[in-house]
C-alpha cells in the first residue's frame, strides 16, 4: 500500500501517550518508579477494583489529581498546541493521558480516549462534571446533588473508550498518523497504526525507546518529545 508522499499530507491524526508528559515530571506507567511500580494494575485501573475497594482507587486518583497542580505543558505540548492552531486540514489529537497538560497548553481538537482527572462521573444521574478535590471526601454530585455517586471519569482495562467511532472515522481519512510518548502496550490504541496503515497513511512514531508497534511505523524517530516535537512542528 503505497503511502501518502509529504507534500500532500491534508488529515492528521496524533496518538500521544504517557511519554509527553514525562519531561513536565508526570509518572509514565510502564517506566522506572511509573505508576504500575506501587499498584498492581487491576487492583486500581478496573471496575472489579472500584467495586472491592473504592477508597482504594478513589484516593489512587485524588493522588494523581492534586499532582496535576504541580505539574506545567512542556514544549512537546506546546508544539502541537500551535500545529493545533495553524494547521488547515483536519486535525485530531487523541491522547491516552488523563491529565489535562494537552488543555493547558491549548490543544483544541483534543479528545482524551481514557477519561480525565479534572472530571467526575456521577453514577446517580449519569452526568459528567469538572472536578477538582478530593473524590474520596465522598462530595455531592455538581449536578444532582446527591452524596456517594461519584466515580473518577476515567476508563479502566475492561471498559470501552471514549469516542472509538469518532476515533476510527478520523483514522480512515487520515494521511498522516504520528505517535509520540507511548509503548503501545494497550488496545485499542496500540493497534491505531495499523488501522492508518491500512487506510494508506503514511506513519511516524517519535519515542524514547523502541515501542511494541515501532515495526509498522514507516519512520521511527528515538529521542525526547520535548527536542522531537517541535523540530518536526516546525
Ligand atoms: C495491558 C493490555 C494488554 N491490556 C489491554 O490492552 C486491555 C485489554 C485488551 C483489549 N484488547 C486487547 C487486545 C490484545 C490484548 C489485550 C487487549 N485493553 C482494555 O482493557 C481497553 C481499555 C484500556 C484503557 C485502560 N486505561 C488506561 N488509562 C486510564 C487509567 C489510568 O490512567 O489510570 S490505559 C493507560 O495505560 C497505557 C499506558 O501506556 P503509555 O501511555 O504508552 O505509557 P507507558 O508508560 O506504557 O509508556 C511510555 C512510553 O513513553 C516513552 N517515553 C518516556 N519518556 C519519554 C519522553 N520524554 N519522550 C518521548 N517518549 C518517552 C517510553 O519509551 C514508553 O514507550 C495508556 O493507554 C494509559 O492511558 N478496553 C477494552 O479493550 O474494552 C473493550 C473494548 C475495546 C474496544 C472495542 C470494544 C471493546
Amino acid at each position: 500500500m503505497r503511502s501518502v508522499p509529504v507534500e500532500n499530507i491534508n488529515n492528521i491524526v496524533i496518538l500521544t501517550g504517557a511519554g509527553i508528559s514525562a519531561e513536565s515530571g508526570v509518572a509514565t506507567f510502564r517506566g522506572p518508579d511509573g505508576l504500575w511500580e506501587g499498584h498492581r494494575v487491576e487492583d486500581v485501573a478496573t471496575p472489579e477494583a472500584f467495586a472491592r475497594d473504592p477508597d482504594m482507587v478513589q484516593k489512587f486518583y485524588d493522588e494523581r489529581r492534586a499532582k496535576l497542580d504541580a505539574v506545567q505543558p512542556n514544549p512537546a505540548h506546546q508544539a502541537l498546541a500551535e500545529l493545533d492552531q495553524k494547521w488547515p486540514g483536519d486535525l485530531l489529537l487523541v491522547t491516552q493521558n488523563v491529565d489535562d497538560l494537552h488543555d493547558r497548553a491549548g490543544s483544541q481538537r483534543l479528545l482524551h480516549m481514557h477519561g480525565e482527572l479534572r472530571s467526575a462521573w456521577c453514577l446517580a444521574c449519569g452526568e459528567r462534571s469538572p472536578f477538582a478535590g478530593k473524590m474520596a471526601l465522598d462530595p455531592a454530585c455538581p449536578k444532582c446533588d446527591q452524596f456517594g455517586h461519584l466515580r473518577p471519569d476515567i476508563v479502566w482495562f475492561g471498559e470501552m473508550p471514549y469516542q472509538m467511532e469518532r476515533i476510527e472515522l478520523a483514522l480512515a481519512q487520515c494521511d498522516l498518523f504520528v505517535s509520540i510518548g507511548t509503548s503501545g502496550a494497550v488496545y485499542p490504541a496500540a493497534g491505531f497504526v495499523q488501522s492508518a496503515r491500512h487506510y494508506g497513511a503514511r506513519t511516524l512514531e517519535m519515542n524514547l525507546d523502541p515501542s511494541e508497534g515501532s515495526l509498522y511505523f514507516h519512520e521511527s524517530r528515538m529521542g525526547k518529545a520535548g527536542d522531537l516535537v517541535p523540530v518536526w512542528v516546525e
